[in-house]
């Protein structure tokens, strides 16, 4: 049976769980088997739109379909998780190419295989050739192509990610080091767990940390269309850890924004946007800017207002030692940006 060879590419919301999603509804297909799955790939974007960095993968299967088949197959798996085609190469929860089919020539007009991209793009070869067959016919192209694009190419970076259960493992590792080094004894009763308990802890403080795109809301229409009401959401408890010292920072969040011709979202989904930017490695200042930035991009509001006020362990355990000390950082867009007395309505409702 001839292999056949897929590249398969996600740059919105979680985006190995799409490409884990999208091998998992092509491996139920009956008439279809996954052989081999590459490694996970950090990839640059490539081709001219501006957007953010993909996480590619190739497979390696089998199939009875024909080409046509199989790409109807693509097809559905693609638009069951959300893919959406408005711009060419543009961001996208899933894309699924056909890269090889053995050794065949198929240019009709809806299939072109080898897919005609394929020499010229890294995010498809460094994944291929961790599953491609060293005797089979493109092998030497691969890896020629890979050697020059290399060389030429110095913007189409792939960095390979390591996969959760071997971040589990390395998280382990280190923790048992820093045990050590900090004159500790790994194998006392009182922490010989602990290396699993932080690893485990990490997954979920860190959740947000591969994640670019805020997607748990939905947008709502209302009638209200005069665009001078204000949405405030106060005292939003949140948990993040500082990426100068990884300590704790919490406290709480403060998010006004007034609707622009009635758009708004769910009062749960400000928390819920507090908690996403949160669980990463972050600061202050940027969780304030992130909170903004977000509900402006996904709300087009006419402005936003948030503040946060946060005790840092950095500050309290260490360092200076001031505990108790809050710090407040406040960020302002739109027409809270612009307009003094509408800012200070804001401050007023929240004291
Ligand atoms: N080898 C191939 N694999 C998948 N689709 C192909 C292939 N050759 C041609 N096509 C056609 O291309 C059409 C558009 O595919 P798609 O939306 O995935 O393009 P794209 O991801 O924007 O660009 P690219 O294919 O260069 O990555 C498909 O509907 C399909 O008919
Ligand atoms: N890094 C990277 N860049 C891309 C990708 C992709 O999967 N990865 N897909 C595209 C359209 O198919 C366009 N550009």
């Amino acid at each position: 049976m001839e292999s056949i060879y897929l590249s398969l590419g996600s740059n919105i919301g979680d985006r190995q769980n799409y490409l884990k999603k999208a091998l998992e509804h092509l491996g139920s297909e009956s008439r279809l088997i996954i052989d081999k799955v590459s490694n996970y790939y950090e990839t640059a974007p490539v081709g001219g739109v501006e957007q953010d960095a993909f996480l590619n993968i190739a497979a390696k299967i089998y199939t009875t379909c024909t080409p046509e088949e199989l790409l109807n197959i693509i097809h559905k798996v693609e638009a069951k998780l959300n893919r959406s085609r408005k711009v060419h190469w543009g961001p996208r929860t899933l894309d699924i190419d056909i890269i090889f089919w053995g050794d065949r020539s198929i240019n009709n007009e809806k299939l072109i295989i080898p897919h005609k991209e394929t020499f010229k793009r890294l995010f498809v070869l460094i994944p291929l050739l961790d599953i491609y067959d060293k005797s089979s016919i493109f092998y030497k192209k691969i890896k020629q192509s890979i050697t020059f694009l290399k060389q030429t190419e110095k913007e189409q970076k792939v960095i390979r990610v390591p996969e959760k259960e071997e971040n589990t493992q390395t998280i382990k590792r280190v923790v048992k080091e820093l045990l050590l080094a900090i004159g500790d004894d790994p194998q006392r009763e009182g922490v010989r767990e602990t290396p699993r308990r932080v690893a485990e802890m990490y997954q979920e403080i860190f959740s947000s940390q591969n994640q670019n795109e805020f997607q748990e809301y939905k947008v709502f229409e209302t009638p209200k269309r005069d665009n001078s009401q204000m949405v405030l959401v106060k005292d939003i408890s949140f948990y993040s850890m500082c990426e100068h010292h990884m300590l704790p920072f919490f406290g709480k969040a403060h998010v006004a924004y007034i609707p622009r011709n009635g758009r708004i979202i769910g009062l749960s989904k400000i928390p819920r946007l507090v908690d996403f930017v949160s669980r990463r490695l972050s600061l202050q200042e940027k969780i304030t800017s992130d909170i903004a930035d977000t509900l402006m991009e996904i709300l087009d509001p006419v402005g936003v207002a948030v503040v946060v006020e946060a005790r840092h362990m950095c500050v309290e355990m260490r360092g200076v030692k001031k505990s108790n000390s809050l710090t407040r950082t406040t960020y302002f867009t739109g027409d809270f940006n612009s307009n003094a007395q509408l800012r200070a309505e804001f401050l007023r409702v929240l004291n």
